[in-house]
């Protein structure tokens, strides 16, 4: 146990939200008639007109969703009546006297019997009767209370009355067996638990007993005469020496009340067998982040350089508190048959109950001097009466007659702790916690990034390296290789030439031979050419001797012909001649 119990440094920053107390109207600080404290109007009706503004007057703020806005009295103390059923003693000895009180719920009065023909009538926010139901008190007393616990703002919760008539049962009860008989504590912590986000918010718990005065840690009751510490600015209270335990579940939240349930001091009176010695007070801190403007919050890029969002990004938490107080019940020795170590405890119970009557009472007076510093329970209840939280009470009566001036006691107390208004104020701070958080886990993160990009740079880098050495290397291989290739293109070049060279003397030669060639070729084509025209001449030339053969020929024939005749001719002559002869 003691090792999940942290100890909790309750300093805060408050930040705005503080309801000014001039701010709205005179009037809201005013109650009004139809809020509580409308009891013996005779005797109230002076007091409560001296409310002062300047102290105790609530403006609804803007951003109090809990607060109702149309609520005349804001920060006014509720106050509710429970009315305890018969018990067997009642039963037994009262059987013959009507009660000591009528209640009048439709019409929120409470008639105490003053004798029996006469009764005085007060007016209170809520009265329950013997068989209203544990859910109906919470949802009417302490519901109200845990809402604006949840948006931002301190509660109380406080349980008054005389001993025996169901202070525990109203908020401590834990209902093992049956959930309906779970008290507002139970109840109260169920409905945060239903609410809060699990990711963002968290609830913690402090238990703590006021015994003798002195305060005991409840969960780590080795802890004793715990001291309280006072904001000087603030006059915020905190008890930096109680052990706070974050809150995991529901059923560790039991746990902790049975803890402290079994650590808490209690005896076995004519009263009641149960009866508390100590003031037993559960605290429960609430903190919640305000979403509203998360979106707004991330550090900008601009021009490359990261910058903070303004002012109005920063997230921002809510912490609040809510007191639930099960005061020890007043008793009057000669009745609760306290002796001994039991009327020590007793004189202390009532001794900080007086004084925690006479706050009230100057407070409902508006006194100019507030008597915090009497009693621890005074001191500790500071924020809850006179203070910033919005405050509960349920004062416990019994009915019967044989306690009618405790009854009337425990009801003026409750008449009185009407006309106390609060400057109901929301807690809202700058949650640099969370932007610590967020900051850091951005760093974290750029870190991993830079690193990141810093890996990847230098494997660029060695890659970009390794890349250039085989760069270099294939460039002096791709250089080697081209000077030899040069080298050799080189000479080749120079065999190019020669052999061009060369090539061009033997063109030119056999251009020359070709050229002769063609002369020739030439020279042949005219020879050709002649010879064809020879061949031509020569055929037209034999064509033409032809001609002449045959002319001659024919000549010859002719020749042949005339010589035959000349011939003849001669013969003929030599004939004739002969013949002439
Ligand atoms: N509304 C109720 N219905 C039923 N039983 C009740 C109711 N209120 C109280 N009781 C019973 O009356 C007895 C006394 O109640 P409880 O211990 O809560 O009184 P108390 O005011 O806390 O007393 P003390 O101041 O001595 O501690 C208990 O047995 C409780 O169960």
């Amino acid at each position: 146990m003691a090792s999940s119990t942290t100890v909790r440094s309750s300093q805060r920053t408050d930040r705005h939200h503080m309801i000014p107390p001039h701010s709205t109207s005179t009037s809201r600080s005013t109650i009004c008639s139809g809020g509580g404290g409308g009891g013996q109007q005779h005797s109230n009706s002076s007091v409560r007109s001296k409310v002062p503004v300047s102290r105790r007057s609530v403006t609804p703020n803007s951003r109090a969703h809990t607060l109702d806005d149309h609520d005349p009295e804001p920060g006014r103390v509720r106050v509710a009546v429970r009315l305890r059923p018969r018990n067997a003693e009642d039963l037994l000895s009262d059987a013959d006297f009507a009660d000591c009180v009528e209640l009048q719920p439709e019409l929120k009065r409470l008639k105490l019997r003053k004798n029996n023909w006469s009764s005085e009538s007060y007016r209170f926010d809520e009265l329950f009767t013997e068989s209203a139901s544990q859910k109906r008190v919470y949802e009417v007393v302490a519901k109200p209370v845990v809402e604006s616990v949840l948006n931002g703002y301190n509660g109380t919760v406080m349980a008054y009355g005389q001993t025996g008539t169901g202070k525990t049962y109203t908020l401590g009860r834990l209902g093992k067996d049956d959930v309906s008989e779970r008290g507002i504590m139970v109840r109260a912590f169920e409905d945060i638990m239903i609410n809060i986000s699990s990711a963002s918010d968290s609830v913690e718990v402090s238990y703590l007993q006021l015994y003798m005065e002195s305060i005991q840690d409840l969960l780590v009751p080795e802890k004793i005469n715990i001291p309280i510490v006072e904001d000087p600015k603030t006059g915020e209270v905190s008890l930096p020496g109680a052990s706070v335990v974050k809150i995991q579940d529901f059923d560790h939240f039991l746990q902790l009340l049975q803890i402290g349930e079994a650590n808490r001091h209690a005896a076995n009176t004519k009263l009641n067998t149960e009866s508390s010695r100590s003031h037993a007070i559960l605290m429960v801190y609430v903190r919640r982040s305000v979403h509203e403007k998360e979106d707004d919050f991330h550090v900008q890029e601009k021009d490359n350089i990261s910058v903070l969002p303004s002012d109005h990004g920063i997230p921002t938490v809510r912490k609040s508190k809510l007191l639930i107080v099960d005061l020890a019940g007043s008793e009057r020795i000669d009745k609760s048959g306290s002796e001994g170590h039991l009327a020590e405890e007793a004189k202390f119970i009532n001794l900080s109950l007086t004084s925690l009557g006479k706050c009230i009472n100057a407070l409902a007076e508006n006194s100019p001097h507030i008597p915090t510093r009497d009693s621890k329970l005074t001191r500790l209840l500071r924020d809850s009466f006179g203070g910033s939280a919005r405050t509960s009470l349920v004062i416990t009566i019994g009915p019967s007659s044989r306690h009618h001036a405790e009854t009337t006691s425990t009801i003026m107390f409750g008449q009185r702790a009407m006309k106390v208004v609060n400057m109901v104020k929301l807690k809202e701070e700058f949650d640099y916690e969370s932007l610590c958080r967020k900051l850091e886990d951005q760093i974290d993160h750029l870190t991993i990034e830079l690193d990141r990009q810093q890996k990847l740079r230098e494997n660029d880098k060695n890659k970009m390296e390794r890349k250039l050495k085989e760069c270099q290397t294939s460039f002096a291989e791709t250089e080697k290789s081209l000077s030899d290739r040069s080298e050799f293109l080189e000479k080749e070049n120079t065999r190019l030439e020669m052999d061009m060279k060369d090539m061009l003397k033997r063109l030119n030669s056999q251009k020359d031979y070709n050229d002769l060639i063609c002369n020739k070729v030439a020279s042949l084509e005219m020879s050709l050419n002649h010879s064809k025209f020879l061949e031509k001449e020569n055929t037209r030339l034999q064509l033409e001797l032809k001609d002449v053969l045959e002319e001659l020929k024919c000549q010859k024939d002719h020749n042949d012909l005339i010589r035959d005749e000349v011939a003849c001719l001669e013969m003929s002559l030599k004939h004739g001649k002969v013949f002439a002869t």
